[in-house]
């Protein structure tokens, strides 16, 4: 039987977000880039059979409002303390569930990828994750219930992962593993398919 996940998003405040993503659309449409990239992240784990519901964790008023609109629980981040400290923080608020921790900047991500890559975790019955396209950074960790999430996300986060005792998993899941950083990865991510919230910015004239 598949368990229900808890999937856990940080998202950063809009002004600060993406920066190495600035310039890959108007400056003014940045913040609106960054907030549907994450709506669209979270409506594909919100989509996902095996998620039974998403925590956000954001202090951007904005990002709140989206996100609880479209079906997200919101949490505020832990002050100044980063990204690890907001997903152990949102992780916490599962209650022992199987938590899964995503990045908020999946645009392209199919929910049968995600179901899929979930499948493969729970099947392990360990801490899991799954590294982006380039392979040394992490779009997805998986802790099962009762056992903590302990994340090492950040520059180099699939090898700290590693070393911390998590299991790699390795599927052709490109959807899922196609995180945007930068102006090529938003190119690489539509010719994937956006999810219709980064489409519709896309398309949207200056
Ligand atoms: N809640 C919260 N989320 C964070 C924090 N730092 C990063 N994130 C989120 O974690 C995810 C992965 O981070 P990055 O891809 O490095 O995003 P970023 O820091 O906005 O991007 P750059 O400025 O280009 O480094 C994104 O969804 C970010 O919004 C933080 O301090 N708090
Ligand atoms: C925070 C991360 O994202 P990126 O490396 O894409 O900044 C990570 O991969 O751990």
């Amino acid at each position: 039987m598949l368990s229900t996940w808890v999937a856990v998003v940080p998202v950063k405040p809009l002004g600060a977000a993406k920066t190495r993503l600035r310039g890959a659309v108007p400056r003014p449409a940045h913040p609106g880039l960054v907030l549907a990239m994450a709506r669209d992240t979270v409506a594909a784990a919100l989509a996902c059979p095996s998620v039974a519901g998403v925590v956000a964790v954001c202090d951007d008023p904005l990002v709140r409002a989206e996100l609880v609109a479209d079906g997200a629980t919101c949490l505020p981040d832990t002050p100044a303390a980063g990204l690890n400290a907001a997903l152990t923080f949102g992780a916490r608020a599962a209650g022992g569930a199987p938590v899964v921790a995503l990045t908020a900047d999946l645009p392209a991500m199919r929910p049968a990828d995600l179901a899929v890559a979930l499948a493969a975790a729970e099947a392990l019955g360990r801490r899991a994750f799954v590294p982006d396209l380039e392979g040394s950074g992490t779009v997805l960790l998986a802790a099962p219930a009762g056992v903590a999430l302990d994340p090492h996300f950040g520059p180099g986060s699939a090898a700290a992962h590693l070393r911390s005792g998590a299991v790699r998993l390795d599927g052709d899941w490109p959807s899922l593993r196609r995180d945007v950083d930068t102006a090529a990865d938003l190119d690489a991510a539509t010719g994937l398919g956006l999810g219709p919230h980064t489409g519709e910015i896309l398309c949207t004239p200056a």
